[in-house]
């Protein structure tokens, strides 16, 4: 009996190909996001190896593939830099983008969306937002 395969919903990240799809999302991402002159300066010091690997492993994750992230949590990694809701809204405009170009289903660009507006709290730093 088949009962699991036909009742078991299909992943994000199944359904956009895995771990090859993420891999090519993530290195046609970065390429948009060192091309633009309002966000590149942030990676200037950065491992760009390591960056992609980790970026990888959490947009795996968030897609609802196997759980391999080993970085620090988006908090930790990201309130020291400063990030303005601004640039936030730029490189995730870039996500948004690359993930189109790729060609991923409008309910995949949905969820994305969502997850982008769920974590920007943890991204942007409270001392740039109006008012905080
Ligand atoms: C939802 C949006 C974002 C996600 C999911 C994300 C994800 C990540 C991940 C997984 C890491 C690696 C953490 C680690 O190495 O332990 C990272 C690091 C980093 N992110 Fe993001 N990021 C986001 C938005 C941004 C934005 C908007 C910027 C800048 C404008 C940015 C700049 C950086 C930089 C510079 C690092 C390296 C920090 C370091 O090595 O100290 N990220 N990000």
């Amino acid at each position: 009996m088949t009962v699991t395969e036909e009742t078991t919903p299909t992943s994000h990240y199944e359904r956009i190909g895995g771990a090859a799809s993420v891999k090519a999302a993530v290195d046609l991402f970065y390429d948009r996001v060192l091309a633009d002159p309002e966000v590149a300066g942030y990676f200037t010091d950065v491992n760009m190896t390591g960056q992609r690997r980790h970026l990888a492993a959490m947009l795996t994750v968030v897609l609802g593939g196997p759980n391999e992230y080993t970085g620090r949590d988006l908090a930790q990694a990201h309130q020291p830099l400063g990030i303005t809701e601004a640039q936030y809204a730029t490189v995730g405009g870039h996500l948004t983008a690359t993930l189109t170009q790729l060609g991923v289903p409008a309910d995949t660009l949905a969820y994305v969306a969502d997850v982008l507006a769920q974590v920007q709290d943890q991204v942007v730093a409270t001392g740039t937002r109006p008012g905080v």
